[in-house]
């Protein structure tokens, strides 16, 4: 979901949450269409009902090829499919013979049940991170980074993962800024920033420290192997053209310092320890990685 903008997000919000109200509606004027022995809307018999439905529609024909991606999409396309499918079963046997079998109805209501469940836990999890989402950036804002980091920190205790913190910072930012202007500093940013999203692994995070301070959680990493991963990415940033106004083109470095997470360090240390090597990859001239050693400490540098 990185590639996602902040409006993408909240459009994809918006039709998750009137997905879940529609086929609400949808259910209770079903219903009242059984007991009144009303007749039924004959696109709800259609085999295809669950492509021709708003939701439907929508998730065939116009939804963000990321949120095709995500995991829960699979689940929630095959459970709305079987839902109208469980339905038409449900409104032909009403319809050929005045009622329906009570399994069916149950297996129809249950379906329409999970299909509320999965669609409202994605809507969840995509307001959570679009709450806690750097709008400049699209990395994550600092809210909750201390408790997953903190999580993480547990797994490193129980012995289940390693895990090493990155603090990244662009070189000379100061000095882009104010030969080209905020705005186009903003838009290397947010460029370094997207770079970053699209090459690190699902399971690493992201977040913005401070103004053009980056803070990267690498779980199930020990030091040597973060080291060579930050080492590609600080490559590709020095490689990476952002484009600024038509062909104009600005590329950028970044400096990184790392420390892996020990079982007896607390996650206030780490992050110092990591600003500590960042520190000295800055000292040494910059446009390079370095990690954590003892001889860092504080007043060793
Ligand atoms: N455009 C833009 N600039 C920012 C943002 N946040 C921080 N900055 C700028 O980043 C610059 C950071 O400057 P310094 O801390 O002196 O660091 P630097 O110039 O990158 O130098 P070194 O880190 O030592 O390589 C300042 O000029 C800030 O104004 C932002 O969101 N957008």
């Amino acid at each position: 979901m990185f590639r996602i903008s902040q409006d993408e997000f909240r459009a994809i919000i918006q039709q998750l949450d009137m997905a879940i109200r529609n086929h609400e509606e949808w259910f209770s004027s079903l219903n009242r269409q059984m007991l009144c022995r009303l007749p039924f809307d004959q696109r709800d018999l259609h085999e295809n009902a669950y492509r021709e439905c708003l939701f439907g529609q929508w998730l065939y024909q116009h939804s963000h090829p990321a949120l095709r991606d995500h995991p829960a999409f699979e689940s929630i396309e095959k459970e709305h499919q079987r839902m109208h499918q469980l339905a038409a079963r449900v409104l032909v046997a009403a319809q050929e013979s005045g009622s329906a079998q009570p399994d069916d109805y149950d297996h129809f209501s249950n379906s329409l049940q999970r299909l509320r469940l999965e669609v409202q836990t994605l809507k969840r999890e995509l307001e959570t991170t679009y709450y806690n989402r750097d709008s400049l950036t699209g990395a994550n804002t600092r809210v909750g980074m201390l408790t997953y980091l903190r999580e993480q920190l547990e797994l490193v205790k129980r012995g289940s993962q390693q895990l090493t913190i990155s603090m990244m910072d662009l070189d000379h930012f100061k000095t882009l800024n104010d030969a080209h202007g905020h705005v186009v500093g903003d838009r290397v940013l947010a460029g370094v920033a997207r770079f970053l999203l699209d090459n690190i692994r699902p399971y690493d995070r992201l977040y913005r420290y401070g103004g053009e301070e980056f803070l990267l959680s690498l779980s199930h990493t020990g030091a040597a192997e973060a080291l060579t991963m930050i080492e590609r990415l600080r490559n590709g940033i020095e490689r990476h053209e952002i484009v600024i106004d038509g062909d104009e083109r600005l590329q950028v470095t970044a400096s990184f310092g790392l420390f892996e997470v020990t079982a007896g360090s607390s996650i206030e240390e780490a992050v110092h320890r990591a600003d500590q090597a960042l520190y000295q990859a800055k000292l040494l001239g910059r446009n390079q990685a370095r990690l954590w050693t003892a001889e860092l400490a504080d007043g060793a540098v």
